[in-house]
């Protein structure tokens, strides 16, 4: 049951099996729910036939249906609300602990704003669902054919009467199962758009005012809402009647009751005792069902959220174990690697960057060099072919292990909201004071971290929003320089830099790179012309490779690369 409880709403193995303890407190409820019925039942067989009882027996009675009920009450609300919050806890970290072993390919396909609404909503829908929905109705099915049993075994034409309309009402809310999911995923859907839509709203503000975009989105972003608020009351109407026929359906129910058990009562078939007993019957079975099938629909209204969380977790994530690395030449053999299975970016790339030299990926905007360096850091795997780190395949190197032999420094620098001491000390945890300003000074950052109020313990703002292009990119080469791992990749770390702290910069790289593996990119040529390896991609293929003299006679987009540098150098507005 805990298998199934876990895989079919997605629940960790301590929530599935607190929902089964809950259901099973909530079928016992249903049961001693019908108790007080039963006691009615025997104080009219009193006044009926006569049969006096003393008030010792109805106080006990009482105190006992009290006394069960309120030990069920408190298991079901144990099991149901502290549980439940534990669980949508362990959820988040489950899916937050499941994304952080996926491939960067698998971010690239969903956008932030999705997955982060399915770690925080889709959560909190969810646990709403465990805590009044759940584990009510899987209580309620518990409970529905036991008393079925004993209804019919009473008299079986009323117990027909009760169970028959209540079986009509749960079909037709099954029935339209089909169409509130289609309804529901569409809201969903929508949702997801239209919160994606805000978020980019936010994040462009910057191109949104300089470029007079403000009324355009604006209206954009009205005309989402609208559509989203049609789409919602779509799924909240196919949501609604059903739920109205079912539960006019149960209305029925009762008033057949009452019709066929006086019509039994009057052809003399049962007595006023077993009228009166099946009238509470079904009166306590339609309180139960009301509520159910308000949880149906809740159920039917997560449905998304659980798929949702179901595909994050069926992602293949990235495999590998610790291993123990000999040297750190990394080799390429025909690697071919495509972010969408239907353009290839790599084909049939081979070529191996030795350690203790630098290899520099030079190439047309867009050929592919920066895809090179996320595969041999693992940010994306491959598709064919084979990278090798001394010798061994990086797909069997666990992410967490091959990191840590890898320092990046990427274009797209990502800061913390947090000091810039920390954001440091990112490249290694446990470093020292000293050693954070050491790996600063290397990266030529102490004069503007010595300018801010609050010097190293000055908080940066979101991704390093009070920060300059070329401070952020200084810190996240401190980061490097601290992590010190045998193998450097630097992409376009000049990007952001000027002359000046390039040449800094480029003097502390020459100390740090000695001995390791490095492979860099950079689009001013001059400064990868001494590299020992210069490997030219074209489209995604390995056009040539050697040192700067070799390819200047070998390579004609090389020589073309060179001359059009050349060019740019005295290209004036
Ligand atoms: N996350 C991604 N999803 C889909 N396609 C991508 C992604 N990143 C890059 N691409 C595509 O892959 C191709 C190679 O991109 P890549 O960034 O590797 O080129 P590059 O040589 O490093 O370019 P540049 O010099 O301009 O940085 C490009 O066509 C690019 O549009």
């Amino acid at each position: 049951m805990n298998n199934l409880f876990k895989k079919y709403f997605a629940l960790t193995d301590r929530g599935a099996s607190d929902l089964v303890r809950a259901s099973l407190a909530s079928f016992l409820v249903y049961i001693v729910n019908m108790l007080p019925a039963i006691l009615l039942m025997i104080l009219f067989n009193e006044l009926v036939l006569g049969n006096v009882k003393n008030n010792i027996f109805y106080i006990g009675f009482s105190v006992l249906v009290l006394v069960i009920m309120y030990i069920l009450l408190r298991v079901e609300y144990n099991t149901l609300y502290n549980s439940t919050y534990k669980e949508s806890a362990n959820l988040r970290l489950d899916i937050a602990d499941t994304l952080s072993k996926l491939p960067l390919s698998y971010f690239s396909k969903h956008n932030l704003s999705d997955l982060s609404q399915t770690i925080m909503a889709d959560v909190a829908a969810i646990e709403h669902a465990i805590s009044h929905a759940m584990a009510k109705t899987i209580g309620f099915f518990m409970f529905f054919p036991l008393i079925s049993i004993l209804l019919l075994i009473g008299n079986i034409k009323l117990g027909l009467a009760v169970i028959l309309p209540i079986i009509i009402a749960f079909l037709l809310i099954v029935w339209s199962k089909k169409i509130q999911l289609r309804e529901n995923i569409k809201y969903y859907t929508k949702l997801r758009d239209n919160s994606d839509s805000f978020q980019e709203a936010i994040e462009l503000q910057q191109e949104i005012k300089s470029f007079g975009l403000a009324k355009e989105i604006k209206e954009n972003l009205y005309k989402k809402m609208e559509e989203g608020e049609k789409i919602h009351l779509k799924a909240e109407f196919t949501a609604v009647v059903p739920l109205l026929f079912s539960g006019l359906v149960v209305q029925i129910a009762f008033a057949i009751v009452i019709l066929v058990g006086t019509g039994l009562f009057l052809k003399g078939e049962i007595n006023v005792l077993y009228l009166i007993g099946y009238i509470l019957a079904s009166i306590k079975i339609k309180e139960g069902v009301d509520g159910v099938s308000q949880n149906i629909a809740e159920l039917y209204y997560i449905d998304a959220m659980i798929n949702r969380i179901k595909e994050i977790r069926s992602t293949k994530v990235q495999k590998g174990e610790d291993k123990e690395i000999s040297n750190y030449d990394i080799e390429l053999k025909d690697v071919s690697f495509a972010y969408n299975e239907d353009t290839a970016v790599l084909k049939n790339v081979s070529f191996t960057a030795n350690q203790n030299e630098v290899t520099a990926l030079v190439g047309m905007s867009g050929c592919g060099k920066t895809s090179i360096l996320r595969l041999i850091s693992r940010l994306y795997d491959y598709d064919g072919g084979k990278i090798k780190i001394g010798g061994v395949d990086i797909k069997e190197i666990s992410t967490k292990s091959l990191f840590e032999k890898i320092s990046i420094v990427f274009q797209d620098v990502t800061l913390f909201n947090t000091s810039i001491a920390e954001n440091i000390r990112i490249g290694k945890k446990t470093a020292t004071d000293k050693e954070v300003k050491e790996a600063a000074r290397l990266a030529n950052c102490e004069e503007f971290i010595n300018q801010l109020p609050e010097g190293y313990d000055t908080v940066i703002g979101e991704n390093g929003a009070t920060l300059s292009g070329g401070e952020r990119q200084r810190l996240s080469i401190a980061r490097a320089f601290l992590k010190n791992a045998p193998i450097i990749i630097l992409d376009e770390i000049a990007a952001s830099l000027d002359v000046d702290n390039e040449k800094k910069i480029q003097e502390s790289l020459n100390h740090l790179i000695k001995n390791k593996t490095v492979i860099i990119i950079s689009h001013r040529l001059k400064s990868v012309e001494n590299a020992d390896k210069i490997v030219i991609i074209d489209n995604g293929e390995v056009e040539a490779f050697g040192k700067h003299e070799e390819l200047m006679y070998s390579s004609s987009i090389y020589n073309n690369l060179v001359e059009k540098a050349k060019l740019a150098e005295v290209f004036k507005y």
